[in-house]
C-alpha cells in the first residue's frame, strides 16, 4: 500500500470519477462522478435514503468505494488515508459527542486525538469556546446541553484541527431555524477562511444557500451545479394560478401530459409546465376555464421535482 503523501496543486478539493458502494445487491451509490473547487460550499441534496451518508463516508474515507477513484486535496485518497485525516474534518449527523463528557472534555479528548497538548491546547480551546459561544457551557456535560449548543460544540469539534475540507452530515436537521441560519453564516466564516465545505441537506432553502450542490437520488446523481444554473437549465416554466376549486383543478392539470407537477401553495396552483410548451400562460389558461396565470420565478423545489421521480428524463 503506498503511504507517501503525493499532493499535487489543484484547484480541486474534491474530485470523485465513477464512485460506487455495493451493499449486498444494494446500490446505495453509483457512478458518481464530482469535481468540488477549493474554497466553496457544496451541497448533497436529496431524500432519506438517496445515498448523501454513503457518499460522504466514502469521500472521508471511512468506508471502502466499490468502485471508483477519488482524489482528496491533490492526493489520491486510495492509501492516504491516514495522511489525510489530518487534513478533513468531518461532522456526522448525530453529533458523535460525548454526552457524559463537559464541553471542554469533549474538546480536550477531540484536541489530544490531533496531537494538540499543554498551551497549544488550552489556547485552541479558548478559542473555540469562545468562537463556537460556549464559554459559559464548558462544564456542563454535552447531554444537558439544547440541540443548537450541541450542534456549535460538534462544528467545534470537528474544526478544531483547522481542517481544509469538512465534511457535515445533515448537520441542521435536529435544530431550529434561528440556530440553522446562525449556523450557515458560521459556514460561510469557515469558508471565507479557505476552508472547503461539503454539507448533506435535505432542506431546499439550504441547499440554495450553497455555491453548487448536487441532486441525488436512489444513489444517483440527478443533477449538479450552482443553484442559479440549475433553476436556469430546468426543463419547464412555471405559471401560477388562482381562482377556486384548485384541488379539483390540480387533479385535471396533473393528467396532462405536457404538465410535469402541481403543487398549491396558499391560494394558488404552482404548475410546472414542459419547455416546449410554446405560450405556457396561454396553455394552462385554457386548461383552468380562463384562470388567472402569471409567469413565476423558478426555485430549487422546481428543480427537484423535476429531476428526480417520475419525472426525471435521463
Ligand atoms: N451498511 C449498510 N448496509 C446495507 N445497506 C446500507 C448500509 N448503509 C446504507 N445502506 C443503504 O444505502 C442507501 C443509502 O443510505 P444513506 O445512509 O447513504 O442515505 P442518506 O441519503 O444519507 O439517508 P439518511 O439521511 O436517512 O441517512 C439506503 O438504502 C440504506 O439503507
Amino acid at each position: 500500500m503506498n503511504t507517501s503523501p503525493i499532493t499535487e496543486p489543484t484547484e480541486f478539493a474534491i474530485e470523485a470519477k465513477g464512485l460506487s458502494k455495493h451493499f449486498g445487491n444494494k446500490i446505495a451509490v453509483n457512478k458518481l462522478n464530482l469535481t468540488i473547487p477549493k474554497g466553496s460550499i457544496y451541497g448533497f441534496l436529496g431524500p432519506n435514503g438517496c445515498g448523501k451518508s454513503t457518499s460522504i463516508r466514502l469521500l472521508t474515507g471511512l468506508l471502502e468505494a466499490s468502485e471508483g477513484n477519488v482524489s482528496i486535496l491533490g492526493s489520491p485518497l486510495l492509501g492516504h488515508e491516514e495522511s489525510l485525516k489530518k487534513r478533513i474534518g468531518y461532522m456526522t449527523q448525530k453529533f458523535s459527542l460525548y454526552d457524559n463528557l463537559t464541553v471542554q472534555e469533549n474538546l480536550s479528548f477531540v484536541g489530544a486525538i490531533y496531537g494538540f497538548a499543554g498551551k497549544r491546547k488550552k489556547n485552541r480551546l479558548e478559542e473555540l469556546l469562545a468562537l463556537y459561544d460556549l464559554e459559559k457551557q464548558a462544564k456542563q456535560f454535552a447531554g444537558s446541553m439544547s440541540g443548537g449548543q450541541k450542534q456549535r460544540l460538534a462544528l467545534a469539534c470537528a474544526t478544531l484541527h483547522s481542517p481544509e475540507l469538512l465534511f457535515l452530515d445533515e448537520p441542521t436537521s435536529a435544530v431550529d431555524p434561528e440556530n440553522r441560519r446562525e449556523f450557515w453564516e458560521r459556514l460561510f466564516d469557515l469558508c471565507a477562511t479557505g476552508t472547503t465545505i461539503l454539507v448533506s441537506t435535505h432542506y431546499m432553502d439550504e441547499a440554495e444557500r450553497c455555491h453548487a450542490l448536487a441532486i441525488l437520488e436512489n444513489g444517483n446523481k440527478r443533477a449538479d451545479g450552482s443553484p442559479q444554473a440549475l433553476m436556469d437549465a430546468m426543463p419547464a416554466t412555471v405559471v401560477e394560478v388562482s381562482g377556486n376549486k384548485l384541488r379539483q383543478l390540480k387533479q385535471t392539470l396533473t393528467q396532462h401530459p405536457e404538465i410535469l407537477s402541481a403543487a398549491q401553495i396558499g391560494a394558488h396552483l404552482r404548475v410546472l409546465v414542459k419547455k416546449k410548451v410554446q405560450d405556457p400562460l396561454n396553455f394552462i389558461s385554457q386548461l383552468s376555464n380562463g384562470r388567472e396565470t402569471v409567469l413565476a420565478r423558478p426555485s430549487l423545489e422546481d428543480v427537484f421535482v423535476t429531476c428526480t421521480g417520475d419525472r426525471y428524463v435521463d
